[in-house]
């Protein structure tokens, strides 16, 4: 508090020490006192947005109990289950959600021969749920991940955040230095084009995780105890031309955007690699948005991640794309796709042709990746013939 030997200051009321704390947690970024949201903080939402537009999709091998944090957000909207693993086991779901539930089973009745491109015991399966679905909008998020706190003690909705995010034109081309201009009490700052102030189309919106980070098995090996308490209170569009790891456990998109690129590969069992599902779908995903001028987004909304998965079978699952991502980088850096790729499906086959044409001297692997991504198209355009007027074409 403030005392003043001078006549001119009146002296300030001391604040209350939680009216501080509150102004000091709200101007910057806090390191928290980690625990996610209890379910009765988590309030739902006046009017849920986008409710019969949005599915959201869980790849799961456990209960779904996680669920019941959720609800106040989740409940209005159907929720897409694909159950990876044994099909005969039974995948419980809290009561009063409206959802479908795919097992092995299902994904093998569904697409046939065509069901190889799925992967089998690794959560790249959940793409199947992008495909299945008939919504405009995809939240995907793994059943670890609950309702995480802001600095200010509230329950963060993290679907409501992806979806304003993905409502929200990006800003590809060039960057604004005060972060996300579509927000409020943001804007764009001076020496800002004015012809680029409109934005493009946001295609995906990659949120963040407090307490467990998403690290590589060789980062969970040195740093066991290292926990993410840093709260970002920020939206970013990432540049055009430049790629990211985009992880899978709290993404949402625009599925008539950038759906069909959405393929998580081939991962799990009988691959000879895991755990770079999201990321090989987020370097296919920014080339492409990248050459149709869409946007992707980077920040809010935090969740808040609660298992470690086992760092030594992690680094079983991953350690061939450590030392291959060294090489798939620069191939996507330097991957071009011809004007005439219009739709982001002749786009993905194209890049699948790169992909076999320049990428199988790295492991045969990547061959038989490439048919994979255009066995995943023809599923994909089975299931979702393109509409011409409203009939399908
Ligand atoms: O064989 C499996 C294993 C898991 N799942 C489901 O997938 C998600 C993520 O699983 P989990 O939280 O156990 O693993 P993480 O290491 O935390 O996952 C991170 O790595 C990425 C793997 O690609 C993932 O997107 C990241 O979050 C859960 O819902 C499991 O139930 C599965 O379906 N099959
Ligand atoms: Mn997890």
């Amino acid at each position: 508090m403030y005392s003043h030997s001078s006549s001119i200051y009146t002296p300030i009321q001391p604040l209350p020490f939680n009216r501080i704390s509150q102004i000091v947690a709200s101007s910057f970024q806090v390191i928290m006192v980690l625990e996610p949201a209890t379910a009765t903080q988590a309030a739902a939402p006046a009017m849920p947005q986008l409710k019969d537009e949005l599915d959201i999709v869980i790849p799961t091998i456990r209960n779904l109990d996680f669920l019941e944090m959720w609800r106040p957000f989740f409940q209005p909207y159907h929720l897409i289950i694909v159950q990876d693993g044994d099909p005969s086991k039974t995948i419980k779901v809290p009561p009063g959600f409206d959802y479908e539930l795919y097992n092995r089973n299902d994904i093998n009745k569904i697409l046939g021969p065509k069901a190889s491109c799925i992967s089998f015991k690794d959560s790249a399966c959940r793409c199947f749920g992008y495909m299945v679905s008939k919504k405009k909008y995809i939240f995907t998020i793994d059943d670890d991940c609950f309702v995480a706190k802001d600095p200010s003690g509230k329950a963060v909705n993290a679907l409501e955040q992806h979806i304003k995010n993905l409502l929200c034109p990006s800003t590809p081309f060039f960057f604004n230095t005060l972060y996300d201009p579509f927000r409020d009490g943001a804007d764009f700052v001076r020496g800002y084009p004015f012809s680029l102030r409109e934005g493009v189309p946001t295609a995906v919106s990659h949120g963040l995780w407090l307490n467990i980070p998403d690290y590589d098995a060789p980062t969970q090996l040195v740093k066991p105890l290292e926990r993410n308490t840093r709260f970002v209170d920020a939206v970013l569009t990432i540049p055009k031309g430049t790629l990211f790891p985009m992880c899978g456990m709290n993404l949402a998109f625009d599925r008539d955007l950038i759906g069909p690129a959405m393929y998580f590969g081939l991962m799990g069992d009988g691959q000879p690699i895991g755990r770079y599902d999201d990321m090989w779908a987020g370097w296919c995903v920014k080339v492409i948005c990248d050459h149709l001028g869409l946007g992707v987004k980077t920040g809010l909304p935090y969740i808040y991640h609660s298992k470690a998965s086992n760092p030594f079978v992690n680094l079983r699952k991953e350690y061939k794309g450590i030392f291959w991502q060294e090489e798939i980088i620069p191939f996507f850096q330097q991957v071009v796709l011809p004007k005439d790729c219009t739709t982001v499906q002749k786009c993905y086959i194209e890049l699948a042709k790169q992909v076999k044409e320049k990428l199988s001297k790295v492991d045969p692997y990547f061959d038989k990746l490439g048919d994979a991504m255009v066995t995943w198209i023809k599923a994909w355009d089975e299931l979702n013939p393109p509409v011409l007027n409203g009939k399908a074409a």
